[in-house]
């Protein structure tokens, strides 16, 4: 099932973004949002997500399919490694916790509360967590943030296991994730034309 974005608008504290944005992807592929610091991209993720809603336009494929990780790292940080992947597999229902202490080189920090990891370690575990999922569609916001040159080599692997799998990945990074095989959307043709204020915003 394809991801589906058609004639989208979305917008952050109530000022439009992003208008018009249409891309379709398949199983199988992934799709890096390009474009400079504040052009949309985040915003775009997180409506795409369902963490906010589109001011126009259609989202399909999308709701329970997606698995979302952001910047922030969302861990709970009195839970070990290991306790942390069990806790999301259960969640979702699903498992892959020893694929992804593998996948993302986390053997020897299994037993290691979360909160006591480095940045790298705890992005580590977070984009672990998306394995634990068994979501379809990874929606990614700068994945390899605080990653070392290693780690996002581990990255771009578990990603194209996932594309080989039949899933899917739409992220916004500014680094080359080395993915050959991504398609890229460049958001800046998209950016919204500024609503003229109403009468009496002036003054709110
Ligand atoms: N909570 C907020 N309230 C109002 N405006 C916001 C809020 N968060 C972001 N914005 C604005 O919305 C616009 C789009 O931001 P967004 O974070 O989507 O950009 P981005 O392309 O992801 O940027 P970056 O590459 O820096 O991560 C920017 O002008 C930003 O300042």
């Amino acid at each position: 099932m394809d991801l589906q974005v058609s004639d989208l608008m979305v917008a952050r504290g109530g000022v439009p973004v992003l208008d018009g944005v249409d891309f379709t992807l398949s199983p199988g592929r992934a799709l890096v949002l390009r474009g400079p610091n504040g052009s949309g991209k985040t915003t775009l993720l997180r409506t795409v997500a369902g963490l906010q809603p589109p001011l126009e336009g259609r989202i399909e494929g999308a709701g329970d399919r997606i698995a979302y990780a952001a910047h922030a790292d969302g861990l709970k940080t009195q839970l070990t490694v290991r306790e942390n992947l069990t806790f999301w597999a259960r969640v979702f229902a699903h498992d892959g916790v020893e694929a992804a202490l593998d996948a993302f080189d986390l053997r020897g920090l299994e037993d290691r509360p979360a909160g006591t990891l480095s940045a790298g370690q705890k992005r580590r575990l977070g984009l672990a967590r998306l394995m634990v999922t068994g979501r379809p569609v990874w929606v990614l916001d700068e994945p390899t943030v605080s990653l070392d040159v290693a780690s996002v080599a581990l990255f771009a692997e578990a990603v194209r296991r996932h594309l080989a799998q039949g899933g899917s990945a739409l992220m916004a990074t500014h680094i080359d994730l080395g993915l050959a095989e991504a398609d890229a959307l460049d958001v800046t043709p998209f950016r919204a034309t500024p609503r003229v204020a109403a009468h009496d915003e002036a003054f709110l």
